[in-house]
C-alpha cells in the first residue's frame, strides 16, 4: 500500500520564464497563482496556490517533483521507508515548507538524482480561480496529472518507485528495441501519475513530460490552436492513448521537454485492475514525426 496520494506539484527552473508564461498562461490557459519569489512564475489550476512553479535559473531543469501524502503520519512512514532503503532524507525547515506552501516536507533523490519532495498539508487559496480562457482542470483526488521521468538506471528506478515508495504498476509499452519498456505507475484512480522511460544518462532537463488534464475536448482543441499561434512546436499531434484513453497533444516547452495536455482520461478501479502491456501508444493520432528528439534522449557530451 502506498502512502502517496498523488502528484502534488512540479517545480522547475528555466532561463526563459517569460516564454514559459506565454506557454502556460496565454497558451494552455493556467491562472497566475502566488508565491514568495517576485521573479518566479506560479501557476494555479485549482485551490492550491501553485501546482507548477517556474523559477528563473541558469539552466532548464526539474528542481523537484512534489508527491502528496495524507497527513504527518503518512509522511513519517514514507521517510522511514526511504531511510530503510539507505537513502538520505532531508527534513525541510518550517521556512522551506512555507516556501512550498505545505505544512511539512521531506526531500530526497531518486536513483538518477531527480529531487523528490513528499509533503502533506498543502496551503489553499480560496479566492475564485479565474483562468484566462475558462479552462477547468481535472485534479482533486487524481492529483495534478502525471510526470514521465527519464532514467538511465531503469531497474533501480523501477524498484525504488514500486518497492520503496509503493507506486503500483499500471502496465507497460515495449520500445522499438523489443526489450526495454516504458512502465506506467499509479497511486490513485488516475491511470498513471508517473511513467519511467529508459533513456541515456543526461543531467538535464530530467523530465520527459508533465501531463495536465482539462474537462472538455474543446478546451484541449482551443489550447492547441493558441500554442500553435504563439509559435510553440507541437511535439505530437492530437491522439488517443490506448492505456489511459486520454485524448491529448504534446507541446515543446523551453528546455527541451514537453507538456502533454489532455482530456477524457479513464478512471482505474483497483478492485479489478491488472497490469497490461499495450502494443501501440495510441488508437489514432499522436504523430511525433515532425518534432526534434527530446533532450532526455540526446546523450550528454
Ligand atoms: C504511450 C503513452 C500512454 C500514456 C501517456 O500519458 C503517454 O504519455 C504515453 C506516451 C509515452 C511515450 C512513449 O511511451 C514512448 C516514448 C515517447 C514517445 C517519448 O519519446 C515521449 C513520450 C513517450
Ligand atoms: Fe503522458
Amino acid at each position: 500500500m502506498t502512502e502517496i496520494r498523488g502528484l502534488g506539484y512540479l517545480r522547475i527552473q528555466s532561463r526563459h520564464v517569460a516564454r514559459w508564461r506565454e506557454l502556460v498562461v496565454d497558451g494552455l490557459g493556467m491562472a497566475i497563482g502566488g508565491g514568495p519569489d517576485p521573479d518566479g512564475l506560479y501557476l494555479r489550476v485549482d485551490e492550491r496556490r501553485a501546482r507548477l512553479t517556474v523559477q528563473p535559473g541558469e539552466s532548464d531543469r526539474a528542481v523537484a517533483v512534489g508527491w502528496e501524502v495524507r497527513d504527518e503520519f503518512a509522511l513519517r512512514r514514507v521517510r522511514e521507508a526511504v531511510e530503510r532503503a539507505g537513502i538520505t532524507v532531508d527534513e525541510l525547515s518550517a521556512e522551506e515548507a512555507d516556501y512550498r506552501e505545505a505544512e511539512d516536507v521531506i526531500a530526497f533523490d531518486d536513483p538518477v538524482g531527480t529531487r523528490l519532495e513528499v509533503f502533506f498539508g498543502p496551503v489553499l487559496d480560496h479566492s475564485p480561480l479565474v483562468t484566462p480562457y475558462g479552462g477547468r482542470w481535472v485534479t482533486g483526488e487524481q492529483g495534478l496529472g502525471h510526470v514521465v521521468l527519464p532514467t538511465a538506471k531503469f531497474a533501480e528506478s523501477y524498484a525504488f518507485y514500486t518497492e520503496v515508495l509503493g507506486f503500483r504498476p499500471r502496465g507497460a509499452l515495449r520500445l522499438p528495441d523489443g526489450v526495454s519498456r516504458v512502465r506506467f505507475l499509479g497511486v490513485n484512480r488516475r491511470h498513471h501519475s508517473l511513467a519511467l522511460c529508459p533513456a541515456p544518462p543526461t543531467e538535464q532537463p530530467g523530465l520527459i513530460h508533465l501531463m495536465t488534464e482539462v474537462d472538455t475536448l474543446d478546451a484541449v482543441g482551443q489550447a492547441l490552436d493558441r500554442v500553435a499561434e504563439l509559435g510553440f512546436t507541437i511535439s505530437s499531434t492530437l491522439g488517443r492513448h490506448t492505456n489511459d484513453k486520454m485524448v491529448s497533444f504534446y507541446v515543446r516547452a523551453p528546455g527541451g521537454w514537453d507538456l502533454e495536455f489532455g482530456t477524457d482520461g479513464m478512471l482505474v478501479d483497483e478492485t479489478y485492475y491488472t497490469a497490461e502491456e499495450i502494443t501501440a501508444d495510441s488508437y489514432w493520432g499522436h504523430d511525433w514525426s515532425a518534432s526534434e528528439p527530446l533532450e532526455a534522449f540526446v546523450p550528454k557530451g
